[in-house]
């Protein structure tokens, strides 16, 4: 059986990536629209009608259009933009989050994929709050380092042409998109302060939550949750912290679609601070897309990846 697949933003930094994953595959035959068409709307649902699933790799306003004319279609969708991860009638695509997700990407018309920060942020946090570990109102921070390819094309284009040569600290004023899908799918009722910042390197990200309030002994019962929620997770481990060396680099899982996740610290005196560490366009974007494109297929989830 062969599947048809439109990405549509595929000259995009997430769209190529995903391109990449799905072009050697010959159960998916992608339909590619040239550049004088990727554009042109009519070409686009044209492509959407003759596929089996779409792929959304636009700018947030782009795929608000686009899913807007594609009202009433039947048309399958992962949309990797941020628009449509806390809407109700979109299924959030992270398979691993809880048992009845993965069904419901497997039989649903619009899947969502997380985004890349919240991806790391979410993954830590559901599974303690879901748990009590972690109350649903405390008060917490996130802090995070990515790739300067997490800001797509534009970014790309700063570093490489040398107008930025960063690093830097971002989106301060606490109103960063990922914020509403942090808060909504880790299970919050306060919404954490979120501090990001982008590296001079390409790719990868570690995110990270301080957990001043933990006590002596508490962490173990910690990094138990974690280990207990993915024990059958394909994607994700808990690792120990002695599985890196006493600099942890964010590049280390690029090229994969694994997030790795770990809980540090002196748990003898108390305080911990949890790691989530992938690649921003693994399992940060386009790996993740295409988890949930396989899912959506029927197909073994690893596939491509
Ligand atoms: N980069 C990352 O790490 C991640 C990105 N995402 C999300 O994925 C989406 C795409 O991001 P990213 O790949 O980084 O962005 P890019 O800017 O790299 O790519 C976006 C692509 O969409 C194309 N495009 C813009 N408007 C339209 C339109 N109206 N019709 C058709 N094509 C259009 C652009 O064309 P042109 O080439 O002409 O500019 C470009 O090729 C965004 O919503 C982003 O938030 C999600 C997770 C991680
Ligand atoms: C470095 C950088 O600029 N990162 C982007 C987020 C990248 C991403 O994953 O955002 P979406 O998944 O929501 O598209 C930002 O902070 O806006």
């Amino acid at each position: 059986m062969t599947y048809k697949v439109f990405i549509d933003g595929e000259a995009g930094t997430t769209g190529l990536q995903i391109r990449a994953r799905l072009e050697g595959r010959d159960d998916i035959r992608l339909i590619t629209l040239g550049d004088a068409d990727r554009k042109d709307t009519r070409a686009r649902l044209a492509a959407f009608d003759a596929a089996d699933v779409g792929i959304l790799c636009l700018p947030d306003a782009a795929a608000v259009e686009i899913v807007a004319q594609l009202a009433g279609t039947g048309t399958r969708l992962i949309d990797a933009s941020t628009a449509h991860r806390v809407d109700p009638g979109w299924v959030f695509g992270f398979a691993e989050l809880d048992n009845d997700l993965r069904a419901r990407i497997a039989g649903g018309q619009f899947v969502s994929n997380p985004g890349c920060y919240s991806t790391g942020a979410i993954a830590l946090l559901h599974p303690l709050v879901k748990r009590g570990l972690i109350a649903a109102d405390q008060a917490l921070a996130i802090n995070a380092i990515s790739g300067y390819s997490g800001g797509g094309k534009a970014m790309i284009a700063e570093f490489e042409s040398g107008k930025t040569d960063g690093p830097f600290v971002y989106a301060t004023e606490q109103r960063h998109k990922h914020l509403p899908e942090i808060v909504a799918h880790a299970g919050l009722t306060r919404q954490p302060v979120f501090v990001p910042s982008v590296g001079p390197y390409e790719q990868g990200m570690i995110v990270q939550v301080p957990l001043p309030f933990v006590e002596p002994g508490q962490g173990a019962a910690i990094e138990a949750a974690l280990a207990d929620h993915y024990a059958t997770s394909r994607f994700v481990s808990v690792v120990s912290p002695d599985h890196y060396g006493a600099r942890i680099d964010p590049r280390r899982l690029n090229g994969t679609n694994q997030l790795e996740l770990s809980v540090h610290g002196n748990l003898d005196t108390g305080g911990a601070v949890l790691l989530a560490l992938l690649d921003n366009l693994g399992k940060g974007a386009s790996g993740a897309a295409v988890q949930n494109l396989n899912i959506m297929l029927g197909l073994d989830e690893g596939l491509g990846l």
